[in-house]
C-alpha cells in the first residue's frame, strides 16, 4: 500500500516534532535513522533518462528488489539550460521524483552537483557559462563560476530543504560536488564554498557527504572538514578492503560507504558495449553488505541521454552514446534481468526484500517499417524555421556558445570569393566536434575533432561553402572540461590563408516546420520524414537505424536523441510509449541524417519499430582507433 506523499509529507511533518533525524553514530559506525541503526542499500537512478510515466514504474522495481535507498543525480543544465530560465516541470520536476520515490518506501541520497559526470553533458555543467566567460575556470572558486554556482543553489536548494529527512522529506545526505579528488584544481576554497551554501540554504539538519575514487591523492583532494568522506569502487572483490581501509583514513569512525559499486559500465560511440558478469558484481555486494558496509550500486537503472544530454570524456574525445543502459540489473527500458534477480537474492541475506511480485516488464511492440522520404537538405531548410533562424555575421568562426546555441548542429557558411578549380585545400582544426564540409550542397568530407581536419575542395566564385557542425557531447571529465567550447573555435584556413566572412546558423531542429520540399534534390545532410498510425494503446518499441548512418531522430517534435548506426554500438534506439500517438492520430518522423542514406533509392528508406533491443553490435573494425594529437589554438 503506497501512501500518497501529501500524507506522507503531512504524516511525517506531524512526527518531525518527535525525533524525526538521520544522524551519523561515530561509536557504532552506523548511520541512525530516527535513533535506530540505519544501513543503507541503494541503487542509481536518473530521473533526467527515465520517461516520467516510468518512474514510479522504475522505482517500485528498485523497491522490490530489497533497495531501502536511491541515489540520484540534480544535472544542473537540464534545470537552466538558459542562463536565468528554469525548468522544473515535466521531466525536470525532481521534487516530484523524490516525493515518488517516498511514496514507494525509499529513502534518497542527494548528489546536487553542481557537477555530476555521469556522462552527462559538459557533467551537468550549463554550457551558458562559456558564453558569459569563455576563460571561466569551472569546478574552481574561480569568482565568475562560484557566483553563477550560488545563483543556482539559491534556486534550488529552497525546493530541496522541505525534501530533507528532518523536514518530513525523503532525503537522508547530500553529496558535495562529484570525485573532485579527482580534478586537476584541488581547490579546498571552492569546496568551503560548496559546504557553505549548503548549510546556509539547507541548514544543519542534513549529512553533507563526498564522493571520491578508492586513491589517496583523490581523497586529499576530494575531502573536507564537515564533509563525510565516501569512497566508490567497481567489484573488485577483496580489494574493498583496502579501499574501506582508505576511507578509514579520512572516516576513522562512522559507517563504511561505497557510493558507486559499478554493476555495469559505460559505452562509447565506436567501441564495443561495455557488460560485467552477473557474477562479478554478486560477489563484490555480498562481501560488501557482509562488512556490514553502506552501498549504492551505479546503475540500477540506466535509462536514455535523449535529445543532446550525453556528455563524453577525453582523451582521446569520445561520445556517449544515446543508450545509457549500462548494463545495469533494470535495462534502459526498465526491464528486469537476470542480474536483477540476482542481485535482490544477495540482498535479501541482508534484509527482507518486499514479498510482493516483481512488477513485469513492459510490453514491447514491433510497429514495423516506415518509409522515410528525402525532404530536403541542410540548405533548403534553414528558411524554414519558426521562429525565423537569427543569421550571426562575423569576419571569423563564431563558437556555438558566442551564438548562444550550446546543443546539437551549428552551419557555418562562406561565400568563395575566388574559382577554386583545383583542389584546394581546408582546413578546420578547431572543429568541435564532427563536421560535414559542403560546396553548393556537394558534399566533398567530413571532419573530426582529433582526426582528420583537412579536406580537399573545388568550387566557383560565388557559390556557398558550407560548415555543418555537431556538438556531440561536451566532456564531462578532467582537464577536458576547461576547453569546452563547442562549434568552430579557431580560425579556418583555405590554401594556409585564414577564411573571413562567414555566416552562422544554429540549427534547433525541433523548431523545424515541415518542410514539404520532396521534391528537392541534393544528397547534403538531409531531412527524412515518414509517419505511421497504429490502433490501440501505445506501447515501448525501438527504432532500427540500419539503412541511416548518422544524425538526429525526432518522434512527433521529441528529440529521441543520437543515432550513428554506421559505427555502432548502438544499432537501435529505445522509444517510450509516451513519445507516440495512437489512433486516430498520425505519427511523424523526422531523421536529420548528416551522412549517408543506405537504401538503393536516396529518395525513399525505411526505418523499422521492433520489440527488441540492439546495443551491442559489433563496432567496425579499426574503428576506436586512438585520435591524433587534438590542437586547439587560440583565436586570431
Ligand atoms: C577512471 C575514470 C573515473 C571517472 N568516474 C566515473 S566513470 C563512470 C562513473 C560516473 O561517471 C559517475 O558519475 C562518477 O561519479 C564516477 N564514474
Amino acid at each position: 500500500m503506497f501512501w500518497p506523499s501529501s500524507i506522507l509529507l503531512f504524516t511525517a511533518y506531524i512526527v518531525s516534532g518527535q525525533n524525526r533525524s538521520f544522524t551519523i553514530d561515530y561509536d557504532n559506525n552506523t548511520f541512525l535513522k530516527d535513533g535506530e541503526p540505519f544501513r543503507y542499500i541503494s541503487g542509481s537512478i536518473h530521473y533526467s533518462r527515465i520517461p516520467p510515466i516510468y518512474w514510479k514504474d522504475r522505482l517500485m522495481k528498485m523497491y522490490v528488489a530489497g533497495l531501502n535507498a536511491i541515489q540520484i543525480y540534480i544535472p544542473w543544465n537540464f534545470h537552466e539550460p538558459v542562463k536565468g530560465v528554469y525548468n522544473f516541470t515535466g521531466a525536470h520536476d525532481v521534487e516530484g521524483f523524490i516525493k515518488l520515490a517516498q511514496d514507494v518506501g525509499l529513502v534518497v541520497i542527494l548528489r546536487s552537483g553542481p557537477y555530476i559526470c555521469g556522462e552527462w553533458e559538459f557533467g551537468g555543467l550549463p554550457a551558458w557559462m562559456l558564453k558569459e566567460d569563455p576563460t571561466i575556470q569551472v569546478r574552481t572558486s574561480d569568482p565568475t563560476y562560484l557566483q553563477f554556482v550560488g545563483g543556482w543553489y539559491d534556486v534550488l536548494y529552497p525546493k530541496i530543504k522541505p525534501l530533507l529527512y528532518v523536514n518530513g522529506g525523503p532525503i537522508i545526505t547530500v553529496q558535495i560536488e562529484n570525485e573532485y579528488g579527482s580534478y586537476f584544481a584541488c581547490d579546498y576554497n571552492y569546496l568551503r564554498f560548496l559546504r557553505e551554501k549548503a548549510v546556509e540554504l539547507l541548514g544543519t539538519d542534513v549529512i553533507l557527504f563526498s564522493t571520491d575514487g578508492s586513491g589517496a591523492h583523490n581523497l586529499q583532494c576530494g575531502s573536507l572538514e564537515g564533509v563525510y568522506t565516501t569512497v566508490d569502487f567497481g567489484p573488485t572483490g577483496q580489494k574493498c578492503r583496502k579501499a574501506f581501509f582508505l576511507q578509514r583514513q579520512w572516516e576513522p569512525r562512522g559507517p563504511l560507504v561505497n557510493s558507486e559499486l559499478y554493476t555495469g559500465w559505460l559505452d562509447h560511440w565506436g567501441k564495443n558495449h561495455s557488460v560485467t558478469h552477473i557474477d562479478v558484481v554478486a560477489k563484490s555486494l555480498d562481501l560488501i553488505l557482509s562488512m556490514g558496509a553502506n552501498v549504492n550500486m551505479y546503475m540500477f537503472e540506466g535509462g536514455t541521454n535523449f535529445g543532446y544530454w550525453n556528455g563524453a570524456n577525453y582523451p582521446p574525445y569520445q561520445s556517449v552514446p544515446t543508450s545509457y543502459d549500462y548494463d545495469a540489473p533494470l535495462t534502459e527500458a526498465g526491464d528486469i534481468t537476470d542480474k536483477y534477480i540476482a542481485l535482490r537474492q544477495i540482498i535479501s541475506k541482508y534484509n527482507p526484500v518486499p514479498k510482493m511480485p516483481i512488477p513485469p516488464s513492459t510490453p514491447k511492440h514491433a510497429y514495423g517499417k516506415v518509409s522515410m522520404v528525402f525532404d530536403g537538405t541542410v540548405q533548403d531548410i534553414l528558411t524554414r524555421f519558426s521562429p525565423p533562424l537569427p543569421v550571426n555575421k562575423s569576419q571569423l568562426p563564431l563558437t556555438m556558445e558566442q551564438i548562444g546555441s550550446y546543443y546539437g548542429y551549428i552551419l557555418y557558411r562562406h561565400v568563395i570569393l575566388v574559382n577554386l578549380t583545383t583542389a584546394s585545400i581546408l582546413s578546420v582544426p578547431g572543429v568541435r566536434d564532427r563536421a560535414n564540409v559542403m560546396v553548393n550542397g556537394r558534399p566533398l568530407g567530413v571532419l573530426e575533432r582529433g582526426g582528420e581536419t583537412d579536406v580537399n575542395i573545388t568550387g566557383t566564385k560565388g557559390q556557398y561553402l558550407d560548415i555543418l557542425v555537431e556538438n556531440q557531447g561536451r566532456i564531462g571529465f578532467g582537464s577536458g572540461m576547461l576547453n569546452n567550447s563547442k562549434g568552430i573555435i579557431s580560425n579556418v584556413l583555405l590554401n594556409g590563408s585564414i577564411v573571413e566572412g562567414w555566416e552562422i546558423y544554429p540549427l534547433p531542429l525541433e523548431d523545424l516546420l515541415r518542410v514539404n520540399l520532396s521534391m528537392a534534390t541534393g544528397i547534403s545532410p538531409s531531412i527524412y520524414v515518414g509517419n505511421f498510425s497504429f490502433q490501440g494503446t501505445a506501447e515501448d518499441t525501438y527504432l532500427d537505424m540500419t539503412n541511416f548512418s548518422k544524425g538526429q531522430v525526432f518522434i512527433n517534435g521529441f528529440n529521441l536523441g543520437r543515432y550513428w548506426p554506421s559505427l555502432g554500438p548502438q544499432i537501435r534506439l529505445y522509444v517510450p510509449k509516451s513519445a507516440l500517438l495512437a489512433a486516430p492520430s498520425i505519427n511523424y518522423v523526422m531523421l536529420f541524417e548528416t551522412e549517408n542514406v543506405l537504401c538503393p533509392s536516396k529518395q525513399i528508406c525505411a526505418v523499422e519499430f521492433m520489440d527488441t533491443p540492439l546495443i551491442n553490435a559489433t563496432v567496425p573494425a579499426g574503428s576506436s582507433e586512438e585520435e591524433g594529437q587534438e590542437i586547439t589554438f587560440l583565436r586570431r
